[in-house]
Formats: C-alpha cells, sequence, structure tokens
C-alpha cells in the first residue's frame, strides 16, 4: 500500500510540475494576447487616419479631375477652332499649290511636247540614216559575196585543174609502168638472144677457117660502118654549132631590137565605130600601117584630118591570126634555145589585145613553151640535154609579186615581209635572181599549161580585189633554159621574158583618180623608164637607167648588150581609142628608130663554168 502511496504521492508529484508548468505557460499566452491587443488597437487607429488621409485624398483627386475635366473641354475648344482655322488655311493654300501645280505641270506638258517631237524627228532622221547605212551596208556585203562566190569558183576550177592534173600524171605513172614493164621483157629478150649470139660466137669460132675469115671481114666492114656513123653524127654536131652561129648572125643582121605592130579585130557590134587604119603594103612587106588622126581645126577654121604612116618590122592586120604572129618570133624563142636573152613585151593600152596575144590559149606564150620542147627533143639526137625553169611574177604599184605563191597557194605574198621578192644581179654571169619567188621546174608541156593556169588565177584574184588589176600590172614569165652538149662539153644558158604590160593609157585621158591615179602613175613611170632604158642602150650611153623602174631593173641582162628584144606594139581598131593609138605607135616608133649593140650568146665550155 505503502507503494502504493508512494507512487501516487510521485503521480501527485509530477502533476502538480504539469499543472505548475501548464500556468505559467497560460500566463505568458495571457500577456502575448495582451500584446496582441494592444498591438491590434494601435493598428486600428492607423487603419482610421489611414482611411481619413483616403478619403480626403480621393475627394481631392476627384475635385482635381473634375478641374481637368474642365480644362480637357476648354483645350478640346480650342483645338477644334485651331483646326478648322488650319483647315481652312490648308484648303486655300491647296488651292493655290493646286493652281501652281496645274501651270508647271501644263508648261512641263508643252515643253515635253515640244521634246517629244524634236526626239521623234530626230529619231526619224537616225532611222533613215540607219536604213541608208544598212542598205550600203547591204550592197557591200551582197559585194563581198559575189566576190567570194568568184573566189570559191576559181578555187574550184584550181582544184578541177589540179584534179586533171593528178589524173594525168596517174596516167603517166600508169604509162611509165607499162613501158618499164616492157623494158624489163625486153630486157628479157635481150639477154636471150646476147646467149643465142653468144652460141653461135661459139658455133663460128669452133667452125672452119673459112668461117672465121668470113667473120673478121664482117667485122673490119662493121668497124667502118661505125666510123662513118661517127663521122656523120660529128657532122651533125658541127653543123648545128653552125646553124647556131649562122642563125644568130641572120638574127643579128636583122637587129636586135625589133618593133612588131598588130591591130585587134573588132570584138561584137556594140565596141562603136572602127578608126581609118590602112594597111598600103599588106600583100608585100607588111611593115606600114597608115592611120587616120581625130578631125582637127586650123587657125582659119578649116577642118581636116591627118594621116600619118607608120613604120614598123612588121605589122599584122586584124584578119592576122597567132599562129602567123608567132612564125615571126619564133626565131626568137629558137636563139634562147641558143643561149641568148630574149625579151618579148606586148605594149598597148587596155583591151588592145595585149593579154591575148601574149597568154590566150594559143597565145606566144603556150606556143613558145610548146616549141622549145619539140626543139629540145630534136636536139637530143645531137647529144644536147636541157634543163627548163619558170617563174611568173608581176609588178605592181612599183612592187613585185610572185603570180606562183600567191593567195590560190595559200599563202599571201603582200603580208610577210619575209616574203618580199628581191632582185639580184650576178654581174659576172650576167644574171638575175628574184629572191624568195617560187620557180618551177617544167619538165612537160602539162607542167607548163598548169603553171600558166596558177598564175593566171593568182592574178584574177588579185583582179576582183583591186580593180582589173590584171591590166593595171605589167606580167612576166620567165623562162630560164640551160643546155648541155655531151659530146662537145658546150653549155648554154638563155633566158626567155614574155612581159604582158600593164595598159599604157595616157593619166590626162584616163581621168583617174585616187588609187587608180596612182596606178596610173606607177604604170606610165614605168613605160617612160623603159622607153628611157632603150633610148640609153640606142645611143650607146655610159649609163643606162635600170634601176629606175622594177620592171627595167629586172630585165637588166635581157635588155640591152647581150640579147634580143621584141616590142609587139598593139592597137585597137576603134575610133574612140584613136588618140591612145597614136600615142603608142609614137612611143614603138621611138623604140623601132633605136639600135642596140650585138647580143652575145652565153655559150661556154662546161668546165669553165660553175653551176649556180
Ligand atoms: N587578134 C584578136 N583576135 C580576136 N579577138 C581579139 C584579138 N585581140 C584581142 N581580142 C579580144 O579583144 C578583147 C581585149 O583584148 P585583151 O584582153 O587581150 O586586151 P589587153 O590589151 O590585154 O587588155 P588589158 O590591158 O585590160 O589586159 C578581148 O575580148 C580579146 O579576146
Amino acid at each position: 500500500m505503502k507503494n502504493v502511496m508512494n507512487e501516487s504521492l510521485v503521480d501527485r508529484r509530477s502533476l502538480e510540475e504539469v499543472v505548475e508548468r501548464t500556468t505559467l505557460r497560460v500566463n505568458d499566452l495571457q500577456r502575448q494576447k495582451d500584446m496582441l491587443e494592444e498591438k491590434n488597437a494601435a493598428s486600428q487607429m492607423l487603419l482610421d487616419s489611414l482611411r481619413q488621409q483616403l478619403q480626403s485624398t480621393t475627394m481631392a483627386l476627384e475635385n482635381e479631375q473634375r478641374k481637368q475635366v474642365s480644362k480637357l473641354d476648354d483645350r478640346d475648344r480650342e483645338h477644334r477652332c485651331m483646326l478648322d482655322d488650319m483647315h481652312k488655311k490648308f484648303e486655300a493654300e491647296l488651292e493655290c499649290r493646286q493652281r501652281d501645280h496645274n501651270d508647271a505641270l501644263d508648261t512641263l506638258r508643252r515643253q515635253f511636247k515640244a521634246e517629244q517631237d524634236e526626239e521623234t524627228s530626230r529619231s526619224r532622221r537616225e532611222l533613215e540614216e540607219l536604213h541608208m547605212n544598212l542598205g550600203l551596208e547591204r550592197q557591200e556585203l551582197q559585194l563581198e559575196i559575189q566576190a567570194k562566190v568568184k573566189d570559191l569558183q576559181q578555187l574550184h576550177s584550181t582544184i578541177e585543174a589540179k584534179q586533171s592534173d593528178l589524173d594525168r600524171e596517174r596516167c603517166t605513172k600508169i604509162a611509165l609502168e607499162e613501158k618499164l614493164e616492157k623494158a624489163s621483157i625486153t630486157a628479157l629478150e635481150l639477154g636471150k638472144k646476147v646467149h643465142t649470139l653468144q652460141a653461135q660466137v661459139d658455133f663460128f669460132q669452133s667452125d672452119s677457117k673459112q668461117q672465121i675469115d668470113r667473120f673478121s671481114a664482117m667485122e673490119t666492114r662493121m668497124q667502118q660502118a661505125m666510123k662513118i656513123a661517127d663521122a656523120a653524127r660529128q657532122k651533125l654536131i658541127k653543123e648545128e654549132t653552125e646553124r647556131r652561129i649562122l642563125f644568130n648572125k641572120y638574127q643579128e643582121l636583122k637587129g636586135n631590137i625589133r618593133v612588131m605592130c598588130r591591130v585587134r579585130p573588132t570584138v561584137g557590134i556594140t565596141e562603136g565605130d572602127d578608126a581609118t587604119i590602112a594597111f598600103p603594103d599588106e600583100k608585100t612587106s607588111s611593115s606600114q600601117i597608115d592611120v587616120t588622126g581625130p578631125e582637127e581645126k586650123s587657125s582659119l577654121g578649116v577642118t581636116s584630118r591627118k594621116t600619118t604612116p607608120f613604120e614598123f618590122d612588121r605589122v599584122f592586120g586584124p584578119r592576122v591570126d597567132n599562129e602567123e604572129v608567132f612564125g615571126e618570133i619564133s626565131q626568137l624563142v629558137q636563139s634562147a634555145l641558143d643561149g641568148y636573152n630574149v625579151c618579148i613585151f606586148c605594149y598597148g593600152q587596155t583591151g588592145s589585145g595585149k593579154t591575148y596575144t601574149m597568154s590566150s590559149d594559143d597565145g606566144m606564150i603556150p606556143r613558145a613553151t610548146h616549141m622549145i620542147y619539140d626543139n629540145i627533143k630534136r636536139l637530143e639526137e645531137k647529144s644536147w640535154t636541157y634543163t627548163m625553169e619558170g617563174s611568173f611574177v608581176e609588178v605592181y604599184n612599183e612592187e613585185l609579186h610572185d603570180l606562183l605563191s600567191g593567195p590560190k597557194c595559200g599563202s599571201l605574198k603582200e603580208s610577210d615581209p619575209k616574203k618580199k621578192l628581191e632582185i639580184r644581179h650576178d654581174e659576172l654571169r650576167k644574171t638575175t635572181t628574184v629572191v624568195n619567188c617560187k620557180t618551177a621546174r617544167l619538165d612537160s608541156t602539162e607542167e607548163v599549161e598548169s603553171m600558166l593556169r596558177l598564175a593566171q588565177s593568182n592574178r584574177s584574184v588579185a583582179a576582183t580585189k583591186a580593180n582589173e588589176r590584171s591590166s593595171r600590172s605589167h606580167s612576166i614569165f620567165i623562162l630560164k633554159l640551160v643546155g648541155e652538149n655531151a659530146a662537145t662539153g658546150e653549155r648554154c644558158q638563155g633566158t626567155l621574158n614574155l612581159v604582158d604590160l600593164a595598159g599604157s593609157e595616157r593619166l590626162k585621158h584616163s581621168g583617174a583618180e585616187g588609187d587608180r591615179k596612182k596606178e596610173t602613175q606607177n604604170i606610165n613611170k614605168s613605160l617612160a623608164c623603159l622607153g628611157d632604158v632603150i633610148e640609153a642602150l640606142g645611143r650607146g650611153a655610159p649609163h643606162i637607167p635600170y634601176r629606175n623602174s622594177k620592171l627595167t631593173h629586172l630585165l637588166q641582162y635581157s635588155l640591152g648588150g647581150n640579147s634580143k628584144t621584141l616590142m609587139f606594139v598593139m592597137v585597137s581598131p576603134l575610133e574612140t581609142h584613136l588618140k591612145e593609138t597614136l600615142t603608142s605607135l609614137r612611143f614603138a616608133t621611138k623604140v623601132h628608130n633605136t639600135h642596140i649593140g650585138t647580143a652575145k650568146s652565153s655559150k661556154k665550155v662546161k668546165d669553165r663554168v660553175s653551176d649556180a
């Protein structure tokens, strides 16, 4: 019990402690509550004062708002008045500006219209000019196209010519191969014959003495026959040498400069009236031509026409053909083969027949080369062998051009300074070389023909570019002939120059201008130089002015001492050409009256000449 009592006592004490602690806590909380109530009262007071402040501020604000609203209304009214004023002002200004603007616009519109009109008329003018230029350009282009078409046609014809050359070459090759085959068959047959003969010889040698005697008699007879044949051959060679000497003496007696006149026929009825030209000795010597000049008025007012006779080595009338003309000059061609320098000129105005005489299909150039080939073949029997080299040049505006390496061969001569042709003379051998000029070895007449065709096409290409250039330039066909005689050791070197001179019309008559005038001046100058050279040679002047023109410089060794010259003066039959005809005939008479010294052949014994 006691224990229970003790335990209850302990419990009571702990409960009292709890009560005490709780009482303390309650007191504490009471204090806190008081404090909080105090704070709450203070806060209530603050809240009340704040509420009062808010009320007064709200009232002040409301007052202020009212004031501001009335102020705003005032301002609004003011602004509206101002806006109305400004609006009126702006409208007035706008109206004013609009008027100004419309005025300015009208002025600008007027200006623009004027400018537009001016611009339109200028554009129209420019358009017309453009149209004109376009037309001109179109014409030029058409001309160019025509020229190109012509070039193309020429190229075609050259190609065709080349093709036919090729065909010919092929035929020649086949023929040669056939010949070779035949030759080898002949060689085989000859071998067989040699065998047979050898067998016969063996038989004769082995036969009786009678046969041996007969054989030796035959051999003696054969030796005699061979001696006779050899003597005949020597006689033939001697005779050929003598013939050459006599022939050239005969030529020298005829004079080393000869002048012949040829009058061409009228070609077609459109050419105009014929001049009065007579050939009084046509049936006998054919060396005179009488030309009746134009009408002249004397001081007494009487009109008359003067007939002037001209005499030359030969005069060919309009009915004479190229064959007959060549008959006269063939002797000179022979002289070139004999080692002389020969120069044949064709002189006369444009259209007088120079090209027809010199380079037409049956003209002097083809005839001369054919004759040379025939004679070379004939001379082979007399132990002569010849080589033939040809070149073809043109003198245009005092400049040399190669007609064998022109535009048709793919190289244009004028533009390349390295290809410029240069004349070089060998003073010692009296020979002329044209540096950079193509020289063709001519082993057949076909080669000559194709060379002439090439030269002609090159010449005509230039003609389309430079205004009928063929009649404004001198063309010179140079044929070098070198012959050697295996039996006598003789060697000869001759040159045949066939010259187609440019048209000789005088400047004052031709009325030429610009480039044409320059061409004519150059032609006249070079023809005058030719006359001067011939005249100086004729009177034996110490200085011959060869260098005054390209033509005479080139032909230096073919004019004068060691050469034979023939000049054809070509005459047109037309009345309109009468003045030029008389000028040409007077020039030719001057040349005809010149006597040039004796020509010498360049024949030498082979050993003394070293080949170039
Ligand atoms: N003997 C002739 N027989 C027939 N027709 C000829 C004769 N000579 C010239 N003709 C013709 O006369 C015209 C002019 O001749 P050609 O062209 O040879 O003159 P050209 O003097 O060489 O002229 P260019 O200086 O212009 O070259 C050509 O149509 C030509 O065929």
